[in-house]
């Protein structure tokens, strides 16, 4: 779901393409469900279909890690969960940093799944005065004045950005400044880094267009093979022509801004 910029090569020095490692939390994903589900061995084609992947391809990218399976007989499950955790770097403890505790930042850091997953949030920083101390999932909140001397106490290396747009820039400038090379963004700004830095984006609402888009050529399709005797005006097409007629201010813009 993460629309990100990368600044690193296509390819990892360990050889690994980009776009396998973004596979890897999907089989991971799959993994884990079978793991709780104690299943022993899976096939490529059931974990694919699991983890929504074509199976040649889930075959490739494993075989970047050195794994082929056994004919006849498929995957180990837990040995896969460990090879591809280890390949993420999943099987040590990532302390995290969120930095703005409004409404998003607050449900991040109620989330259960980042701890479960090897990310440890070692704290909650917001600008407001009024959240200093307020406790939020069990934690303080700390003044970003405190921020670098937070990261560096902690060993952070990833930063969590759910400010507002306006202030995304200049929090990134303080967390790379104070050591941090990875950095997940909430903010709708596309934000600078310097080499060496990485930025993952993560716009539900690219998500919601995408999605739109497909409806509307499911309802094209639809229409095309004459199963319809009327022709289908896709819903979300005919609130957003409703709305465009009221005025532009309520009209969803074509592109987000990164
Ligand atoms: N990517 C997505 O899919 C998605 C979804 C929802 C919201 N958002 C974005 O996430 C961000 C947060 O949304 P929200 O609803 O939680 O907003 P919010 O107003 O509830 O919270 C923002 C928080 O950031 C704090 N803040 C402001 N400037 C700061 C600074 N310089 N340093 C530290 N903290 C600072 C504020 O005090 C506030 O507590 C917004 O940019 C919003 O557009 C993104």
């Amino acid at each position: 779901m993460a629309t990100g910029r990368n600044h690193r090569p296509a390819t990892r020095s360990r050889g690994i393409p980009e776009a396998t490692v973004a596979r890897l939390p999907l089989y991971l994903r799959a993994l884990t469900a079978l793991s709780e589900r104690s299943v022993p061995t899976v096939s490529s084609e059931e974990l694919a279909t699991a983890a929504g992947v074509n199976s040649a391809k889930l075959r490739k990218d494993f075989s970047y890690l050195g794994s082929y399976g056994t004919r006849g007989v498929g995957y180990d499950v837990e040995y896969l969960v460990y090879q591809i955790s280890r390949e993420l770097g999943l099987t040590q403890d990532w302390p995290v940093v969120i930095v703005g505790i409004g409404n998003l930042g607050a449900a991040l850091a109620n989330y259960g799944g980042f701890a479960s997953r090897g990310f440890r949030v070692a704290a909650l920083i917001d600008a407001d005065p009024a959240m200093t101390g307020r406790q939020v999932a069990g934690m303080g909140v700390s003044h970003v004045d405190d921020l670098e001397q937070i990261i560096q106490a902690n060993g952070v290396s990833i930063g969590v950005i759910t400010t507002p747009g306006g202030a995304a820039q200049q929090v990134c400038d303080r967390l790379v400044a104070a050591g941090i090379t990875s950095i997940l963004n909430f903010a709708p700004t596309v934000l600078s880094v310097p080499e060496g830095v990485d930025v993952r984006k993560v716009d539900l609402s690219i998500e919601l267009q995408i999605l739109a888009f497909h409806e509307q050529r499911k309802a094209a399709d639809e229409l095309a093979a004459g199963r319809n005797g009327t022709p289908r005006v896709p819903a979300a097409v005919e609130r957003r022509a409703g709305r465009a007629e009221d005025g532009p201010e309520g009209d969803i813009p074509a592109v987000m801004p990164a």
